[in-house]
């Protein structure tokens, strides 16, 4: 439905996001996730129009909205558009911000698509109330009615939830996501919260410098990061330090020898660093490794703890909370791992195909 071909944007003659590809299908919604000043932004608003591209182009349903030298109007796209700061008319009623987009409509009409409005986002009964007397949340809902009043082909979202407190947050942005699912409504999100755009998202982008580092879905972002800095970036993790074995899907460590599903393309002796998630090391009675409880973070149905292993080396251990260990103390554990995501240490620059491996 939208694609997004190659594009590069530029602010002052410099390039700010380049090599941006991507395609989002009916009824899908992508996100756009990345650390502040990656060019997330930069990259909605040029599919919004508000922003030209220097290069590439980008089409809805194969019709072109922007490529360089030309970009439709906003108003002729068909894209609706959500703000952080909700940016509703403060001298406007609630039935008459939603109706803003439907002027062309009859009377008739507009009092029938506000209706469905409301009812869509379970506000029915503030239609004559002004956005000072809405709470930031009723005011955001009021502000995805008037995005959805026209019927956008596709609806742009940026930081829609950032204002609200983390309860309300997590609350609006599920019931958002069964509303868009509900009717259909292709979306893109823009976050740089990793929980939200795991929660929201069918696939997810994540942009660094300016550049994709993985378009992907939410699962393989997280079990197969594309190269180290999605790898440090997505979800909680630690690096451990290994050397390649003989046998070409075995990595020698400090906490055993682990074993991968698939080859490596490296020879033997080769030093890697494996990435081991909090849930992949776990308490074991014989064997493992002593290691010692240097913090710990309590999260209600789980604790996250970082261990010191006897080199120095520190993971993270992800453990029901029911079991409650002090600081300081040694507890034995070991890995459960289904695979390996490894990199070649420091000889190859990060990102590069070499330089990862699912084994
Ligand atoms: N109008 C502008 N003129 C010049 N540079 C700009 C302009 N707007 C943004 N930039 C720069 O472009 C880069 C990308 O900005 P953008 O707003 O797209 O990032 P972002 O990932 O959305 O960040 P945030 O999460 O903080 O909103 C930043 O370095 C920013 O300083």
């Amino acid at each position: 439905m939208l694609n997004v071909d190659n594009i590069q944007c530029r602010y002052d003659d410099a390039p700010v996001v380049q090599d941006i590809s991507f395609h989002v299908n009916d009824g899908d919604i992508a996100c756009l996730l990345g650390p502040s000043g990656c060019g997330k932004t930069t990259v909605l608003r040029a599919i919004a129009g508000f922003q030209s591209v220097s290069a590439g182009q980008i089409t809805i349903d194969d019709r072109c909205l922007s490529r360089p030298g030309f970009n439709l109007e906003p108003e002729e796209r068909h894209v609706g558009m959500v703000f952080q700061d909700y940016a509703l008319f403060p001298h406007l009623s609630v039935y008459d911000n939603i109706r803003f987009g439907l002027r062309k409509h009859s009377r008739d009409q507009q009092r029938k698509t506000v209706a469905k409005m409301l009812d869509l986002v379970r506000l029915t009964g503030v239609e004559k109330r002004y956005p000072h007397e809405l709470s930031g949340g009723q005011q955001q809902r009021v502000a995805l009615a008037r995005a959805l009043a026209p019927s956008p082909a596709l609806l742009l979202m940026d930081e829609p939830f950032s204002n609200l407190d983390t309860e309300l947050r997590r609350q609006l942005s599920l019931e958002v996501r069964d509303i868009l699912k509900e009717f259909g409504i292709s979306a893109i999100l823009v976050t740089h919260d990793q929980q939200e755009a795991f929660a929201f998202s069918d696939q997810v982008g994540l942009l660094y410098n300016g550049q994709f580092q993985q378009w992907d879905t939410p699962f393989n972002l997280y079990h197969e990061p594309a190269n180290r800095t999605v790898a440090t970036f997505i979800g909680e993790g630690s690096f451990l330090p290994g050397i390649t074995g003989h046998e070409t899907n075995i990595v020698h460590t400090e906490l055993g020898a682990l074993i991968g599903n698939r080859a490596y393309p490296w020879s033997a002796d080769t030093p890697v660093d494996v990435l081991l998630r909090p849930d992949d090391v776990v308490l074991t009675q014989h064997g493992g490794l002593h290691a010692t409880v240097e913090k710990k973070v309590f999260t209600g149905g789980a604790t996250v703890y970082t261990l010191r292993l006897p080199s120095g080396n520190r993971v993270s251990a992800l453990l029901p909370s029911h079991q409650d260990f002090a600081l300081g103390e040694s507890l034995q554990v070991g890995t459960q791992l289904d695979h390996l995501i490894a990199f070649q240490r420091h000889d190859i620059a990060p990102g590069s195909a070499t330089d990862k491996a699912d084994l």
